[in-house]
């Protein structure tokens, strides 16, 4: 049985699909664009799950999937964002990262792009006292990466950068947000330069997103996309993280897309 649920917008389509019928309990949640047709992690702990497991049950390494989710999400950058169509003088980004993997997504997604020609800089207040995380920061610097020691204001990102890439929260985010992402997404919020978000656009809860939060012209969902993706209403959603293996899909009935050829992200 497949009902038609809410209607979003220019080409998207919500529907709600019973599997009761095959023995199923859940009720997955599906994003249907012009492109493609995939389910809905509806759930904040279902992408939590799924994320401990490709650890505990699957044998993945946090440091591996960070790679490939950061890839992922400069691969997509390129698609949207190609060097010719910057219209900075260089191809100056703001890759700011958060605390947690997010952040970790972020370090990697800059160091990929400087490597695709681009010019990163990265704003990284809050590090974590962890190994994989001062690696990735001494990769960024020995990439020549600048970072920033404070968030510029709203103006001075305007007139220095082509892109910001948000990697300050993912899908273990939680409740208000405290200092100093407050003050920083304000600024976010009050910039024209677009935004791109890394797997779900930060201080947006997980599931029900928020009204009056970041509205980012790109989004990349990791793994699967999750509840709150349904409310994105930027230009360009990419699926990224190509990494999930078939016991894991159809444990979670994730109906994955195909990715083209040898391609890390989808267009949605
Ligand atoms: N399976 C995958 O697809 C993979 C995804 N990855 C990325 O990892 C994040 C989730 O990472 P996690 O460390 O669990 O959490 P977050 O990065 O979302 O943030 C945790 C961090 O944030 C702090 N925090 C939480 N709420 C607040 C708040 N209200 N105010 C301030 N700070 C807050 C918390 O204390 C932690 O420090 C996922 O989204 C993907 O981007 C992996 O890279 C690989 C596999
Ligand atoms: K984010």
């Amino acid at each position: 049985m497949l009902s038609v649920r809410t209607l979003f917008g220019i080409g998207f389509l919500v529907t709600q699909q019973s599997l009761l019928g095959q023995g199923h309990v859940r009720w997955p949640l599906q994003l249907t664009s012009t492109r493609q047709t995939v389910l809905i992690a509806d759930l904040q702990e279902e992408a939590q799950h799924i994320d401990e497991e490709l650890f505990s049950e699957y044998g993945f390494s946090v440091d591996q999937l960070m790679e490939l989710a950061g890839l992922s999400c400069a691969t997509a950058i390129t698609r949207a964002y190609p060097i010719t169509s910057l219209v900075k003088g260089r191809p100056s980004l703001l890759v700011i990262c958060g605390p947690g993997n997010n952040g970790g997504d972020g370090l990697v997604c800059a160091r990929h792009l400087k490597l695709f020609g681009y010019e990163p800089t990265i704003l990284y207040p809050k590090r974590p006292n962890k190994p994989l995380f001062q690696g990735l920061t001494t990769q960024c610097q020995k990439m020549e990466i600048p970072f920033l020691t404070e968030m510029p204001e709203a103006e001075v990102i305007e007139e220095a950068y082509n892109l910001v890439i948000d990697a300050i929260f993912g899908f273990s985010f939680k409740g208000a947000v405290r200092e100093p992402f407050d003050s920083i997404l304000d600024v976010l919020k009050k910039t024209t330069v677009p935004i791109a978000s890394v797997d779900i656009p930060s201080g947006w809860d997980v599931e029900q997103g928020s009204a009056d939060g970041l509205q980012p012209d790109m989004l990349i969902s990791l793994t699967a996309p999750k509840k709150s993706a349904l409310l994105f209403r930027g230009r360009y959603h990419f699926l990224g993280g190509r990494f999930v293996p078939p016991g894991l899909e159809r444990k979670y009935q994730l109906n994955l897309p195909q990715y083209p050829g040898t391609d890390c992200v989808l267009q949605l």
